[in-house]
């Protein structure tokens, strides 16, 4: 039986007499998980029955024994643990339980630890540590390593060895060209080490017909609480490649444990691993002449019970110290400094950030102010990572049918067939049921599977098309019937690495204004940029005229994108090279048209260069996009020589950006970045323009915590004189507008032009508001539906919303030109069954950036507010300022006017 809880007090750690000798064991107090169905308390599951303790709430004792006593040492009160196959003891009439021989013990099992991270950390703790803070750098060796392994998977799924390296090597030209390596080289040198892998593979094949592999496959382990990618896998056991030489007749030991983790998945996909093999793809290339030792690539070990458990003990001390917010010192293992390639980083990271090293510290401390900056936004962006982890969990505590109902997941999917692509890569179709709807969008990465994504057969797999039709790619086919969210933690990974390069390589002027040491300074420009409006062109002056910073406050349909291009053209015409960048692939790709439309006889149209993968970047801007592959040199070229340079904040932030540098960058939706993720972006330039708006929706974390406030929002209030509000806007009738100006806006914002003063649906082509019912010829109008009661949906507002675009069409909208904000998914659903599909429905932020000539709200709140549309008035905001003609609300009016805020809205909306 599985015993799992919560530690429920100090840990007791003491050796007794056995009749076995001497022994180790330490009593752990635990409060029993409570997850059983009926209630009650369940503190024992798994094959081996389910034991419940008469008073739920009651502590027992687990004991753990000999080397299990070194994870019990890790405790303390509050944390996660698990005991597999323990025995249940009677002592003094009490139920308590000890570990058995078979027994695993895990520490926070649901803190995913990665196979990566525990090979690093039994090389070094700090190895560990000192890349999760520094990601891995754009070097020869790691993208050769990366070449190797995916010519293995090519040579596994059959591929031909000469086609695969040459498809390969030109896949990653822009890399290889930024490290100014030609193709022929790395062929050859790539080759040299397939070659190894090639012939023992066919050694392989003569034995046996059917070997059983598989390719790289993506493994999580609930119970182990690890995660990660093996190279392959044969006869269900795992296969890990190495890049390098080792003579010795055994496997490397860091190398055996991360075989030995890949086990432990395999294991609880039900296999039973007893072997593990290494290649060293180096070894058969030695000359012979001069090497001594075992030449032969693939060395195998036994899998033995007790790696395995040391394996575990190792994941343990990783889990156990992230929970516990602490940083390695290199002493908890036999770290070996003299031979480290990593000795002086190690250093230098220790000496400013005043860490314990082993290696010991070099450099000056960061003044106290920065210290106190990295420990909070380390903590905050750990315990983001810690919500991604809960978001994996889920994979395995929600049914199916849960995760479908939260949008997580795509369930009941029919499978349709699966297709060979050229390259080794497979397509996947399937067809979803009329009506599902989810959080995954076209592009996404998601995990397919059979229709269990942790035991069954899943596979990572990239959306490409998602109508009724689904079609995927992936590296592996699978009979897919289920599509889930894939939490990545590639965000979160780099938003350590942002803060760290700021903090650690940042510029000294850039800190010190930052940390308000110094007042940012600005160069006087007086010519007129934009003679229209008076905002806008202060905005471009101190855009242009910023030594270290300028922000752009934009309320909605101000012009920001417009003043963002006229920005850039004025440093463009200038000389300077600059990054354009925002959150999402759809601001950036607008902010790019805008600006290609400004820079048309500025520069040629091949300096201007979008970064980023097919399927983010819009159609429209697909020819600027910079093709990764090809000619290593031109590809750099390329990059290289465009003066404006277009990629999304996270894009910043991969290793090709990283190497690029900037006079300027200028950032919208910047209201929407968390501090770390604007620093992704900023990094890049001397000196940066912030565009936003701090009143709209906040950045998307999930850990309430620092991140919640973007670095624009810091900046505006810190420095108010460093920016200006556009505060004429383009968008709404003057009606519209007034609400969200007196709440939001102080009052200042004003319709541009009387134009827009004065639109309403009449100036539409074929549309009358005469035919249109009194109720609603107003620009805003309130409609009041009682509503249903139910909690997430209602009914009756739906219905009601059906009617009013029934009426919208009457009067001669297209439907098109209609969109539906609703706070919940739930409701999203409901409304959308109703209505006809032209029409967008949607959540507040999903519409965000957006704007339509009629917009319904429908508030979806009987008897009280609650939900995520209330609970932050940012939302309703941007709900309220998305229509240019007419604005529909619908909800209880007299849930909403328990409210001040909402009873103004209704006063506004009823006048
Ligand atoms: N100075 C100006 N003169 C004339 N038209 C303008 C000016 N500034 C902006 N516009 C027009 O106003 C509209 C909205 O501008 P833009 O798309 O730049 O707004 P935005 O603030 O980026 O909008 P959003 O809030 O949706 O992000 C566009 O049609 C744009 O051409």
């Amino acid at each position: 039986m599985h015993v799992r809880g919560t530690v429920a007090g100090e840990v007791d750690v003491r050796s007794v007499s056995t009749s076995y000798g001497e022994s180790e064991l330490a009593e752990v107090p635990l409060r029993p998980a409570d997850d059983a169905p009926d209630g009650g308390t369940t503190i024992a599951r798994g094959d081996g029955g389910t034991a419940t303790l008469a008073d739920g709430r009651e502590t027992t004792t687990v004991t753990l024994w000999n080397k299990w006593t070194e994870s019990a040492d890790l405790l303390e009160p509050g944390m996660e643990l698990l005991v597999t196959n323990a025995k249940a003891e009677e002592y003094q009439g009490e139920t308590q339980y000890a570990t058995t021989g078979d027994s695993y013990v895990v520490v926070e099992p649901s803190f995913l630890v990665s196979v990566t991270s525990i090979r690093n950390w039994v090389e070094c703790p700090r190895l560990y540590y000192l890349n999760k803070l520094s990601g891995v750098p754009l070097n020869y060796p790691v993208v050769k390593g990366t070449l190797v392994h995916e010519v293995f998977g090519d040579l596994l799924r059959g591929r031909d060895l000469e086609d695969s390296i040459a498809a390969r090597v030109e896949e990653r030209g822009l890399q290889l060209g930024l490290l100014g390596e030609t193709a022929d080289a790395v062929a050859e040198d790539v080759r040299e080490n397939a070659t190894a892998i090639e012939g023992w593979l066919q050694q392989g094949r003569l034995d046996e017909a059917e070997d059983g592999w598989r390719s790289e496959q993506l493994l999580i382990s609930e119970t182990f609480g690890i995660r990660g990618r093996a190279d392959a896998v044969r006869r269900g056991a795992p296969v890990e490649l190495k890049t390098g030489k080792n003579l010795k007749k055994e496997p490397r030991f860091k190398d055996k444990v991360q075989a030995a983790c890949y086990a432990l998945l395999l294991e609880e996909h039900g296999g039973d691993v007893d072997i593990g093999t290494l290649l060293y793809t180096k070894n058969s290339v030695l000359d012979r002449n001069e090497e001594t030792g075992d030449l032969n690539p693939a060395k195998e070990f036994t899998m033995g019970e007790g790696l395995l458990k040391y394996v575990v003990r190792l994941r343990n001390e990783i889990a156990a110290m992230e929970m516990a917010g602490e940083v390695p010192t290199g002493y908890e293992a036999d770290a070996k400094c003299e031979y480290c390639f990593e000795q002086d980083t190690c250093m230098v990271v220790s000496g400013r950030l005043d860490q314990e090293s082993k290696a010991g510290q070099i450099g000056q401390s960061l003044p106290d102010a920065e210290r106190e900056y990295f420990d909070r936004f380390y903590r905050a962006i750990e315990e983001e990572r810690r919500e991604v982890h809960r978001e994996y969990a889920k994979l395995w505590e929600q049914t199916a049918e849960e995760r479908a109902d939260d949008d997580r997941a795509l369930i009941d999917l029919e499978f349709l067939e699966q297709r060979p692509l050229e390259g080794g890569r497979w397509e996947l179709r399937a067809r979803r049921p009329g009506g599902a709807n989810s959080k995954l969008r076209e592009g996404d990465l998601v995990l397919a599977s059979d229709g269990d994504p942790v035991r069954g057969d899943s596979e990572l797999a990239r959306i490409e098309r998602l109508d009724d039709e689904i079609v995927l790619t992936a590296d592996e086919p699978v009979e897919v019937t289920r599509l889930d969210v894939y939490p990545s933690e590639l965000t979160t990974d780099r938003l350590l690495v942002a803060m760290h390069d700021f903090l650690l390589k940042g510029d000294e002027r850039r800190k010190d204004v930052l940390f308000g040491r110094a007042e940012p300074a600005f160069d006087e420009i007086d010519e007129v940029f934009i003679d229209n409006n008076d905002a806008q062109n202060e905005a471009v002056q101190k855009a242009v005229g910023a030594e270290d910073f300028a922000l752009i406050h934009g309320p909605p349909g101000t012009g920001k994108t417009y003043t963002i291009a006229r920005a850039i053209r004025a440093m463009v015409e200038r000389g300077e090279r600059v990054l354009l960048s925002a959150f999402t692939n759809r601001a950036v790709d607008n902010a790019l048209e805008a600006l290609l439309e400004q820079l048309e006889d500025v520069i040629d149209e091949d300096r201007v260069v979008r970064v980023g993968s097919e399927s983010g970047v819009s159609d429209e801007m697909e020819p600027y996009r910079l093709e990764r592959a090809g000619e290593p040199d031109d590809r750099v070229a390329e990059l290289e020589e465009a003066q404006v340079v277009a990629a999304t904040t996270s894009t910043c932030g991969s290793r090709v950006m990283k190497e690029q540098s900037f006079d300027a960058a200028l950032v919208d939706e910047a209201g929407q970045l968390t501090e770390p993720g604007t620093c992704a972006a900023i990094n890049l330039a001397e000196r940066f323009v912030l565009v936003g708006d701090h009143e709209q929706l906040p950045p998307v974390v999930r850990a309430e915590n620092d991140l919640t406030e973007s670095l624009f929002e810091r900046l505006v209030e810190r420095y108010p004189d460093a920016g200006v509000m556009l505060d004429r806007q383009y968008r709404m009738n003057q009606r519209i507008q007034v609400f969200a100006s007196t709440e939001f806006y102080d009052g200042q914002l004003r319709p541009a032009t009387p134009e827009v003063a004065g639109r309403t649906l009449d100036d539409l082509e074929g549309v009358s508001r005469d035919v249109l019912p009194d109720t609603l010829s107003d620009p805003v109008s309130f409609v009041d539906v009682e509503g249903d009661r139910s909690q997430y949906t209602d009914g009756e507002e739906a219905a009601r919303i059906a009617d009013l675009i029934e009426r919208y069409e009457d009067a001669g909208l297209d439907r098109s030109e209609i969109g539906v904000i609703a706070p919940f998914r739930a409701q999203v659903s409901e409304i959308s069954s109703r209505v006809p599909d032209d029409v967008t429905v949607d959540t507040v932020d999903r519409f965000q950036g957006s704007s339509q000539e009629v917009i319904i709200v429908s508030f979806t709140a009987t008897g009280s507010l609650e939900g995520p549309i209330f609970e932050d008035y940012r939302r309703i905001n941007v709900a309220l300022t998305r229509p240019k003609r007419a604005l529909v609300l619908v909800g209880d009016a007299a849930a909403l006017a328990s409210d001040p805020v909402y009873e103004r809205m209704l006063e506004w909306a009823r006048a």
